[in-house]
């Protein structure tokens, strides 16, 4: 195997170029990118029992970020890598050596394709806590088998586009730059950070690789090094101006913001007005300092200039609470550069998703609930195969909750509908018929092994998460103490759940 594409890729088997369609990486095997009990298990399935067909949820429980919402990503490389679950005879080799598998579920293994169906939330769709993101319906083995990967995929992505997301809700309409590949835990979550990050929001990134990839812009400005590496500022600025005279972006903090940085780039904008050029997308960045004061004091020397339309980005360890009280302290930044907060989601380092058994088939295909029970209620799980609706207030078009149900229940918009906390049952609410649309969130993506689904490009899902972003009142968007958003199950899942509860606590 390539080392160059090892380093650069665990997540993704099959890395094409989206601008081109070309495959641009060399076809990778990441079959073996699980957890070792996953293949133990698989094997006990295999030895003990008829391989029959069960249903797996994946889903988290707690917002990131104590937030009100989370945002859906990572589903296409989900995709990719079911698509490409083979084991190939070095892998098989490999797991030979560990001498806990015997020949026949090696040789199983070495003619091994997934066959089974996936349902999923499309990316840059808002979802909540407890609902399915992905549901996976297959034969045993290959449903226990996928966990791992699912997860690791869909826990890094959701936690960062939900991140961006926040930011660019805190920059109230200013464009956020993603900067943060030299400070996110290597280069995996640096690419696939940067697609999240794309999802969520941002306006483009300073990862070259990411733009190539997923056909996302990439944007920057320069480092201090570049200044430094001058004899001084103004030589530094206006070489850099000379060279790219239609995206100048001038980092003035290097020596002192105000009594030269700001100064110097006066100089050199003038030079470049005087010389007749058209000025257009030219400014500053501001990196240390107290960015509002300093942002307010630029503001007003570049406007005395005759430069209004200058404009001033900063960077310097921000994020969503940092714009914000920059924002509140009336600063005149109007552009961000937000790297490390971002990138390693940095109050919030993991999204805690989770991937349950609900459902085993019977020989005559009905499917048996299961449930795992905690002592702390939160975690007991929602048994059955089940699917999602999400009721819209239908004016507002704004999201009033979610209704988790079986999977095979159909509901009718021209009928009243009741639903209630599944935790506090007393608290419900009638909605009257016309006053409310219900969507099924879950789509198909894999049927009997097939893909059936074609992922949008990842700018496609940006726009998707802005206007899935809308359909939230401020109220559950907001940054501190969010509503939260009802997630309810129907009548008939709640029975189920309760009378499994009784049933299992009689047996015990
Ligand atoms: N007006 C402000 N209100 C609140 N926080 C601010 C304000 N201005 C800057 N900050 C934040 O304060 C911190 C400044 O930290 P610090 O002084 O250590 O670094 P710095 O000014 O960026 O300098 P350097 O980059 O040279 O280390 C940064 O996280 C920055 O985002
Ligand atoms: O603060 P973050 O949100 O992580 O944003 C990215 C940071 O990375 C760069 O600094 P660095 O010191 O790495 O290089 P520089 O010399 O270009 O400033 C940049 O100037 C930002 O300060
Ligand atoms: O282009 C920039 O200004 C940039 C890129 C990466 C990190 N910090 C800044």
């Amino acid at each position: 195997m390539d080392e160059i594409s090892r380093i650069f890729l665990t997540h993704t088997a099959n890395i094409l170029c989206k601008r081109t369609g070309e495959t641009i990486m060399s076809t990778m095997n990441i079959s073996l990118l699980t957890d070792l009990y996953e293949l133990t298990m698989m094997q006990g399935y295999f030895k003990s029992r008829t391989n029959e067909t069960v249903v797996f949820d994946m889903f988290y429980r707690h917002n990131p970020s104590d937030g009100g919402y989370a945002i859906a990503a990572g589903l296409e490389q989900v995709i990719e890598y079911i698509k490409n679950l083979r084991f190939s005879a070095e892998d098989i080799a490999y797991l030979e050596g560990l001498h806990i598998f015997d020949a026949d579920f090696l040789d199983y293994l070495s003619t091994f394709r997934f066959s089974g169906d996936i349902y999923a939330i499309p990316e840059g769709t808002v979802v909540f806590p407890r609902e399915p993101l992905i549901k996976v319906i297959a034969p045993i083995m290959e449903a226990q088998l996928v966990e791992t990967a699912i997860l690791t995929i869909i826990n890094h992505q959701c936690l960062i586009a939900t991140k961006a997301s926040r930011v660019v809700y805190a920059a109230q309409g200013d464009g956020i730059m993603e900067f943060g590949l030299r400070r996110a835990q290597g280069p995996d979550a640096g690419v696939y950070g940067a697609r999240a990050a794309m999802i969520g929001g941002c306006i483009g990134t300073s990862n070259v690789l990411a733009g190539q990839l997923f056909d996302v812009p990439v944007k920057g400005t320069h480092a201090h090094s570049w200044i430094m590496s001058f004899p001084d500022e103004y030589t530094a600025f206006k070489t850099y101006a000379d060279l790219y005279p239609n995206a100048c972006c001038l980092l003035v903090d290097t020596y002192d913001t105000l009594k030269s940085g700001v100064p110097n780039a006066i100089r050199v904008f003038t030079e470049m007005r005087d010389s007749g050029l058209e000025m257009k997308n030219y400014g500053i960045r501001l990196d240390s300092g107290d960015l509002a004061y300093l942002s307010k004091k630029a503001r007003r020397m570049l406007d005395a200039a005759g430069f209004t339309d200058a404009y001033i980005s900063a960077s310097s360890d921000l994020d969503e609470y940092l714009i914000d009280s920059l924002k509140a302290q009336g600063c005149r930044i109007t552009s961000w550069g937000v790297g490390t907060n971002l990138i390693t989601s940095k109050d919030c380092p993991s999204f805690g998703g989770v991937y349950k058994l609900a459902a085993i088939q019977d020989e005559n295909g009905n499917f048996l609930p299961k449930i795992k029970l905690s002592d702390n209620t939160e975690k007991i799980t929602n048994p059955g195969n089940k699917t999602i609706y999400r009721i819209y207030e239908k004016d507002a078009h704004k999201v009033k909750a979610d209704l988790i149900s079986l999977a095979d229940e159909t509901f009718d918009e021209s009928e009243d509908l009741v639903i209630f906390d599944p935790a506090e049952t007393w608290k419900h609410t009638r909605l009257k018929a016309g006053t409310y649309t219900m969507r099924e969130l879950l789509v198909p993506v894999f049927k009997n092994g097939e893909c059936v689904y074609t992922s949008p490009s990842v700018m496609e899902i940006r726009d998707i998460c802005t206007r899935e972003l809308d359909t939230l009142w401020d109220e559950t968007r907001r940054l501190v103490n969010p509503h939260e958003m009802y997630v309810d199950l129907s009548d008939k899942l709640y029975e189920m759940k309760k009378n499994l509860l009784s049933e299992m606590s009689r047996d015990m």
